[in-house]
């Protein structure tokens, strides 16, 4: 405190640049740490092992100054490899007791809980996956991720729950559901509101592929992992944690019920190699979902089989990206026999196939989800009708 008096420079750093701030963080000094940040103290200082001060404050189990240090912008770089990468809620602070169960997902039960005064989702995940110690590794270290993460159209983040005897996280509330149960409900949408929904889902799909300094690949893109806020908004939820289901013994079942499959492009269930554009393939089937003309969304869309594995039809074997699911060119091949215009439903389905096609075959790196929505400030989606995809953006 006196040399900081004697106007010492705040952030003089030893031989391991570690700074004055970093030691007052190890060693719990919380009135020194105040003071050094006063001082003008850098609170991202970087040492020789690449540890902030937060990072330090954190190992030694400071949370008063961690508060302090993230009050001010403090990050941890390295807090993705500790063991608890994720932001860290006290049990006691969430009624669990009073909580309501929302629903049931391939990874466990979601309840509608209230933290801090704040209506939250709090995702239980099943023991049979978390008892592994390995597939939790890669579960926090996901969830590690996402906290990170700030968009309107992705699902806010807030923390992990400690002191509990199960892996439970936190999440924003969503009261609308999810886009799955809107179309459920709704059959179809005028094409206004499929365009909106599709900038939306856009919107938060191209924030995650242009992640730095690696794309986030959704792998999972499903309506029912699209949900919906109070002001009529989609955001895109769950990215990143269909790793688990990669993991060997994970004790992960993918619901077929909850139709992943009809979704997931064929690289992804595979285990192959596969980049942004599995999310392109999903985008693109969930656009042209939420645009079906009534009568087929009606009389056939909900009759589509859900297929443990779903057929696909191979029009190339030596690429997966020729694969389309069998359903959308079953639909383009037959047309519609209940007495419809026939011409009309047949050239929706050849664009639906079309669309899917490039989604799938789409291998350049620039994210096609993202030339959707910045084309000239209209939205353009190839294989669709420019009238119907080209409106003004909001
Ligand atoms: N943050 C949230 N706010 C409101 N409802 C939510 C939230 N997260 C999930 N839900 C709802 O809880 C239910 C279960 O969600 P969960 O994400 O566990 O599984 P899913 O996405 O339906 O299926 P799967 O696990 O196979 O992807 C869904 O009906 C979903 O709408």
């Amino acid at each position: 405190m006196q040399e900081l008096e004697k106007h010492v420079e705040p952030n003089l750093a030893d031989y391991d640049k570690r700074t004055a701030l970093h030691l007052a963080s190890c060693e719990g000094c919380t009135e020194i740490v105040v003071l050094l940040l006063e001082k003008g103290a850098d609170v991202n200082s970087v040492d020789r092992w690449g540890r902030t001060p937060l990072s330090d404050a954190r190992s030694f189990g400071h949370e008063d100054i961690c508060k302090i240090l993230e009050s001010r912008g403090g990050i941890d770089p390295v807090g993705l490899d500790s063991q608890t990468p994720c932001y860290e809620i006290d049990y006691n602070e969430v009624g669990m007791d009073g909580a309501t169960l929302i629903g049931e997902g391939a990874y466990g039960e979601v309840y509608l809980v209230k933290w801090r005064g704040t209506e939250v989702a709090a995702k239980t995940i099943r023991s049979s996956i978390a008892s592994n110690q390995k597939v939790k590794h890669t579960f926090l270290k996901e969830l590690g991720l996402w906290q990170k993460l700030r968009h309107p159209n992705i699902v806010q983040f807030l923390g992990v729950l400690k002191h509990s005897d199960r892996l439970i996280f936190l999440t924003e509330y969503l009261r609308n559901g999810s886009l799955y149960d809107i179309l459920k409900k709704k059959g179809r949408l005028d094409s206004q509101t499929a365009v909106s929904y599709a900038l939306d889902i856009a919107r938060g799909m191209n924030y995650l592929h242009q992640h730095k300094p690696h794309a986030i690949i959704h792998r999972d893109l499903t309506p029912r992992n699209v949900l919906q806020d109070e002001s009529g908004h989609l955001k895109v939820t769950d990215f990143g944690l269909s790793k688990i289901a990669q993991e060997k013994d994970a004790g992960y079942k993918m619901t077929g019920g909850t139709g992943s499959y009809r979704y997931m492009a064929p690289e992804v269930y595979r285990r192959e190699s596969y980049g942004k554009s599995v999310d392109v393939f999903s985008f693109a089937l969930i656009v042209h979902e939420a645009e079906l003309p009534e009568q087929v969304a009606d009389k056939r869309l909900m009759k589509i089989p859900v297929h443990p594995y779903p057929q696909f039809c191979t029009l190339n074997q030596s690429r997966c990206a020729d694969f389309i699911p069998i359903w959308v060119l079953q639909f383009s091949q037959k047309g519609i026999q209940d007495g419809s215009d026939e011409g009309q439903v047949n050239g929706f389905y050849m664009r639906c196939v079309e669309l899917a096609r490039k989604a799938i075959g789409y291998t350049s790196p620039n994210p096609i989800v993202g030339c959707v929505i910045v084309k000239n400030g209209r939205l353009l989606v190839k294989g669709f009708t420019p009238k119907l995809f080209s409106l003004r953006l909001r």
